[in-house]
């Protein structure tokens, strides 16, 4: 037994110890049938800090960048194309990573912070993926307080590196934005010219108003936040979503046909006001979600009064978390719940907006996750497109039932793929391309469709 599997035991103990002994003790034992969904309920009911001015500004800011959301696909899209051109194999977590930062990083602060395989300008993810992996790991000063000055892991001070990289890196563009802005102001010739305005200038219009209640550092822990919150968890998503399309052929060419029938097959692209006119694939975003949960225990949460349970008393200030994955894989709720069925979607109502206790990925509440109306467009127009213009076949070995759909648990905040998904796309080609192909090309063998 190496030290890594004693420490996750004796985690697991202790976590259940505590829990037992002072978080909360059982009256009795708990009643039998379906996982208790009502502990969900009672836990968001227990008074979580709002993030109103977040998730009103994600909600109103959202649609308006509608155009760069399109041209980052297009973007995407334009890689893929390249990669099949040159038989090159897609990695698609990191793939969809670009992509979701570029988003990001253009409706923060306009420019593009990631690209396409280029080895320089991975400093930023690594940033990200490193916090998110140090915000994943188990810390022994958790259970064991008295140890926190030590900081036996080096995780502190890990975190503390990366965070502080990632603030210096907001800092730079901040400023840089703030001097522009005082040139605009003093070149400003009446003319009623202006630049055009992003998420940046929108917080420091804010923050120079008279009634101002942020500073500077709250603007740079909310774009903090909004890189931290929006990346891995859209992006493993778009991940396992594929990877579980390519391992159920059958799925992939439902969602598919249903593309081709809605949009045609001309060579449309997925628009965000597509989206409801496609069941099969909302019903896919929402099997994914359910059986890789991005945030498998949400964010901790804290029971801000003693509140008894299905016989479990919760003391006030415990720590909760909710298990989501386990949720998600309880017979009690989902038949078969280990198979992909997007299908089941079709005979519920049940949706991931927080309403259904059974389904909650973004979490509910007052604390639901803001970002949940961009993810929502991210996840559909993404996946849509790359299912609609592309076929898809795994790069080697066994064949797509047997590829490793395994979870890498544990190390990350976010609940990846064990082996990161390798694809290789062909293109699809549309009706009137194909006629083309037909005639002048002999050796089309490259072209499905
Ligand atoms: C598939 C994609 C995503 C999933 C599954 C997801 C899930 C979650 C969950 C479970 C939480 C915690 C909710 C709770 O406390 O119970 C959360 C919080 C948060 N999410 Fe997301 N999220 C996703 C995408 C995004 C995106 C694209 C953004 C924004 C760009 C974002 C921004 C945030 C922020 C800022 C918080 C913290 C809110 C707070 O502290 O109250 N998320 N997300």
């Amino acid at each position: 037994m190496d030290y890594t599997t004693i420490f996750i035991f004796l985690s697991i103990f202790i976590s259940f110890y505590t829990f037992i002994t002072k978080s909360g003790h059982r009256k009795s034992p708990p009643p039998p049938g379906p996982y208790p969904l009502p502990i969900i309920g009672s836990i968001f009911k227990l008074g979580d800090k709002p993030h109103h001015s977040l998730a009103a500004l994600s909600k109103t800011y959202g649609p308006l960048i509608q155009n760069l959301r399109n041209k980052k696909v297009h973007e995407l899209l334009q890689y893929v194309t390249n990669c099949w051109e040159s038989g090159k194999p897609v990695n698609v977590g990191q793939t969809a990573i670009t992509t979701t930062l570029n988003i990001l990083s253009n409706f923060i602060f306009s420019i593009d912070i990631a690209e396409y395989d280029s080895v320089s300008s991975q400093d930023f993810k690594n940033l990200v993926w490193g916090l998110m992996e140090v915000g994943g790991t188990p810390n022994l000063a958790d259970f064991f307080p008295v140890l926190r000055p030590f900081d036996p892991q080096g995780l502190r001070k890990r975190a503390g590196y990366y965070a502080g990289k990632l603030m210096a890196i907001f800092d730079q563009h901040i400023s840089a934005r703030m001097e522009a802005r005082t040139k605009v102001s003093v070149d400003d010739d009446g003319d009623g010219s202006s630049i055009s305005k992003d998420l940046t200038d929108l917080l420091l219009d804010i923050s120079q108003s008279e009634e101002s209640s942020i500073n500077m550092d709250d603007i740079k822990s909310l774009l903090f936040d909004f890189f931290l919150a929006g990346t891995d968890s859209t992006s493993s998503t778009l991940e396992w979503a594929m990877a579980e399309l390519i391992h159920n052929p059958e799925k992939m060419s439902k969602a598919r046909s249903e593309l081709i029938e809605t949009l045609g097959n001309e060579n449309e692209s997925v628009e965000e006001s597509d989206i409801s006119k496609l069941p099969y694939l909302q019903a896919v975003v929402k099997e994914t979600l359910r059986l890789h949960p991005p945030v498998t225990f949400l964010v901790p949460h804290k029971a801000t009064t003693d509140v008894e349970i299905q016989g479990y008393m919760v003391q006030k200030d415990s720590q909760v978390l909710c298990n989501l994955w386990v949720m998600g894989q309880d017979p009690n709720v989902w038949s078969n719940p280990q198979s992909f069925e997007p299908e089941r979607f079709f005979e519920t109502e049940i949706d991931y907006e927080g309403h259904d206790f059974e389904l909650i990925p973004f979490g509910a509440g007052r604390r639901i996750c803001p970002g949940l109306p961009l993810a929502h467009r991210l996840l559909h127009v993404m996946l849509g497109s790359l299912i609609y213009k592309f076929n898809w076949k795994v790069e080697r070995g066994p064949s797509p039932q047997d590829m490793d759909m395994t979870d890498k648990f544990g190390f990350t905040f976010t609940l990846h793929k064990n082996l990161p998904l390798m694809a290789i796309p062909v293109k699809a080609v549309a009706r009137n391309q194909l006629k083309v192909i037909c005639v002048f090309d002999s050796d089309a063998s490259g072209y499905e469709d």
